[in-house]
């Protein structure tokens, strides 16, 4: 336990180190649209942040790699996330082309963010209110830990509109993000002092017409391969 609280802490300084250089990155970077930006949630947007080239070329990638998703936390019901979803090709040249874009944007290194994951979404399908943040009482905590800690920053991506629903709601934050093609946000799940921003709460809310694809990219504390 003593150990694991060790780990815990290490990871905690790295998370507030990296948030605060992050966060004045972005603050600096006129691209970059606030939706919220106060002491409780930072939370930011880009339009066209992808082109509709890249936005077609990669729901094509995701309909070869899309399987129903796994829900990572155990205490979650068997129906947190209905919707399908499978991870992209690292090596693939296009997709390490956008991996280093948004690396850009942040400001930090290839290695610390996971390979993006793309998502569908089909009518019906919906991602219940969760947190990025890995559990750290849960076992898969243990080589995470080794593999890069925790999700530091979320950026995600809308590759397409949707006809009617599918909006990211931030329930704390009173906020609903409609889905625009192209179209980025992120927010740091971490507060100023490195634990866990519970105000990050989000939903991917049901699809009610169409059909919706996102890719997202987690950043992780320090390096996770
Ligand atoms: O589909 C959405 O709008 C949210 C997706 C999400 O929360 C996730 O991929 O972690
Ligand atoms: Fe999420």
């Amino acid at each position: 336990m003593a150990n694991t609280s060790k780990i815990d802490e290490e990871n905690r300084k790295q998370l507030m180190v990296m948030n605060a250089a992050t966060l004045e990155r972005l603050r600096a970077d006129d691209t970059v649209q606030p939706l919220v930006d106060d002491d409780k949630l930072q939370l930011f947007g880009i339009p066209e942040f992808f082109s509709p080239d890249e936005c077609q070329k990669l729901m094509t990638m995701i309909d070869a790699v899309a399987r129903p998703s796994p829900v990572f936390y155990a205490t979650e019901g068997r129906e947190a996330r209905t919707s399908y979803s499978g991870d992209l090709d690292a090596h693939n040249p296009f997709v390490r082309s956008l991996h280093r874009r948004m690396d850009d944007l942040l400001g930090v290194e290839e290695e610390f963010g996971e390979t993006m994951q793309g998502q569908r979404y089909q009518v019906g399908q919906q991602f219940r209110a969760h947190h990025d943040w890995f559990d750290t009482t849960q076992s898969y905590w243990t080589p995470e830990v080794a593999a890069g800690g925790q999700r530091a920053w979320t950026l995600m991506v809308y590759l397409n509109d949707v006809e009617e629903g599918g909006n990211t709601d931030f329930p704390k934050a009173n906020i609903s993000v409609p889905p625009q093609a192209g179209t980025l946000i992120m927010w740091s799940n971490a507060n100023a002092d490195g634990r866990p921003n519970m105000n990050t709460l989000h939903a991917g809310t049901p699809v009610k017409k169409g059909t919706k694809y996102i890719i997202t990219r987690w950043y992780r504390g320090r390096r996770w391969y």
